[in-house]
């Protein structure tokens, strides 16, 4: 019997022309037998538009052609279900698709995204909203804000905002953390809420990261001058430093003094004085190789 596929594709992702990745799912799913419904996104209302193809053909899987936010906002449409999600890496920064060492090709991805592994991934929910990959609140997320300002999309213009963040960086910020029972304060440039290990760039940043342990991490970067920048791009993380500290939990609440950037899988929130946060494991299954 043929099977329903949805496939949800961002057309300005990554500045990357979708024709082909259409067009070879297409010939895949035919060869697969399964019935191809393609969905264009706009930018607006896409996921109650997502949810509603999820609940009228109940598909098998959702291939996504896209970056991190794309796969955010159909993981916002489903609920917890069968569905599988298949990944076409196709944004400007594929930080999910690195962590789950997805192949290069179209064609190889392709075959993982329709065959039968896949991993059962943690969620984190952050105020109600579900971050997947890597969140953010300070220096990268004001990196981002000032890149979906940029008129210039893809790695380029990525490249060129992390020189205006630097330059303009504000302050650190005073945060107050409650986790495992304790509750800490401590000024920092940056704090990580991680699933995973390493940004779409390769930077890794929670080198002991798990998207299925039930748990996440908070890495707090109390100072990035350049030498520890300078360290964490080139894989040498300063993890026994005092520079960094790595907390591993299930629940967490971060409060700021004063509000702070915040972004979530690579899309911009706004600034944010508080977060609550609480894994949800297991939550959603995305096609390994
Ligand atoms: N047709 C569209 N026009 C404008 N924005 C869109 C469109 N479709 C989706 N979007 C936006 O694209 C973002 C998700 O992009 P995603 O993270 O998948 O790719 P990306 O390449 O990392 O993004 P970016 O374009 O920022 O480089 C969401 O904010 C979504 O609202």
């Amino acid at each position: 019997m043929e099977k329903n596929v949805v496939m949800v594709v961002n057309p300005i992702s990554g500045a990357i022309d979708k024709t082909e990745f259409i067009n070879a799912t297409k010939l895949f799913a035919k060869k697969v037998n399964c019935k191809l419904y393609i969905y264009k996104t706009s930018g607006k209302n896409d996921i109650a538009n997502i949810k509603s193809l999820y609940d009228t053909y109940s598909p098998e899987r959702i291939i996504i052609a896209g970056g991190d936010g794309t796969i955010k906002m159909v993981a916002e449409a489903i609920e917890k279900d069968n569905v599988i999600l298949g990944v076409l890496p196709a944004g400007s920064s594929n930080g999910l698709a690195a962590d789950l060492d997805l192949p290069e090709t179209l064609e190889e991805n392709l075959s993982v995204a329709f065959l039968n592994k896949y991993l059962e991934i943690d969620v984190i929910e952050i105020n109600n909203e579900k971050s997947m990959h890597l969140s953010d609140l300070g220096l990268n997320a004001e990196l981002i804000k000032n890149y979906e300002k940029s008129l210039i999309r893809g790695k380029w213009g990525y490249a060129l905002q992390i020189l205006t963040t630097i330059i303009d960086l504000e302050e650190p910020f005073k945060a107050t953390i409650t986790a495992n029972n304790k509750t800490i304060e401590c000024l920092a440039r940056m704090i990580v809420i991680a699933n995973a290990k390493k940004y779409g760039s390769g930077i890794i940043i929670n080198p002991d990261g798990e998207m299925n342990d039930g748990k996440f991490e908070l890495v707090i970067l109390k100072n990035l001058d350049l030498i520890v920048l300078g360290k964490i791009i080139t894989g040498n993380m300063p993890i026994n430093s005092d520079d960094i500290e790595i907390i591993s939990t299930d629940k967490a609440t971060i409060t700021t003094n004063s509000p702070v950037s915040f972004q979530m899988d690579g899309e911009y929130c706004g600034t944010k004085t508080r977060l609550d946060i609480k894994i949800s494991p297991k939550r959603i299954k995305v096609a390994i190789p």
